[in-house]
């Protein structure tokens, strides 16, 4: 019984750490990758924009959605670029493909995302101009 609540502790403890190093990554990602500051700003500025224009619930959730579909795009091609790095530090044709694939995956979920924010979005914002 003991043993158990003990080891309970212990994972709900590790639970909390991986928390914690997975906004070590995010951090690591904003810090290291001039494009997750562009995607940061974007982001800010679809929240902002959303309350502002008050989007409805369905909204917000494209919205959530589409950001973190670049969040997760952005991070996984991070994780790409860092592993061919270290595994190719000089020119090889398999690196080349295989950054440029994801940055493809990247750039896709980008214009997805935007494509959606501008369906949301533009027509609120020339409603709000009309008047
Ligand atoms: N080791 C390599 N061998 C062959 N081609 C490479 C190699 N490293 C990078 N490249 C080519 O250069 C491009 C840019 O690579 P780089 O590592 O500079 O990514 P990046 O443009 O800085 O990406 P991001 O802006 O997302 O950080 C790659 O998409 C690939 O075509």
């Amino acid at each position: 019984m003991q043993g158990n609540m003990n080891s309970e502790k212990n994972g709900f403890k590790k639970r909390i750490k991986s928390f914690g190093f997975a906004f070590t990554g995010l951090y690591e990602l904003v810090k290291s990758e001039p494009n997750a500051r562009i995607h940061l700003t974007a982001t800010i500025f679809a929240v902002l924009g959303g309350f502002i224009l008050r989007i409805t619930n369905a909204e917000w959730c494209i919205i959530a959605i589409a950001i973190a579909l670049v969040w997760a795009a952005e991070a996984f091609n991070t994780v790409i670029e860092k592993l061919v790095d270290h595994l190719f530090p000089e020119y090889h044709e398999t690196a080349r493909i295989a950054k440029d694939i994801s940055a493809g995956a990247v750039l896709v979920c980008a214009i997805a995302a935007l494509i959606c924010g501008l369906i949301i979005f533009l027509p609120k914002l020339v409603l709000l101009t009309n008047f």
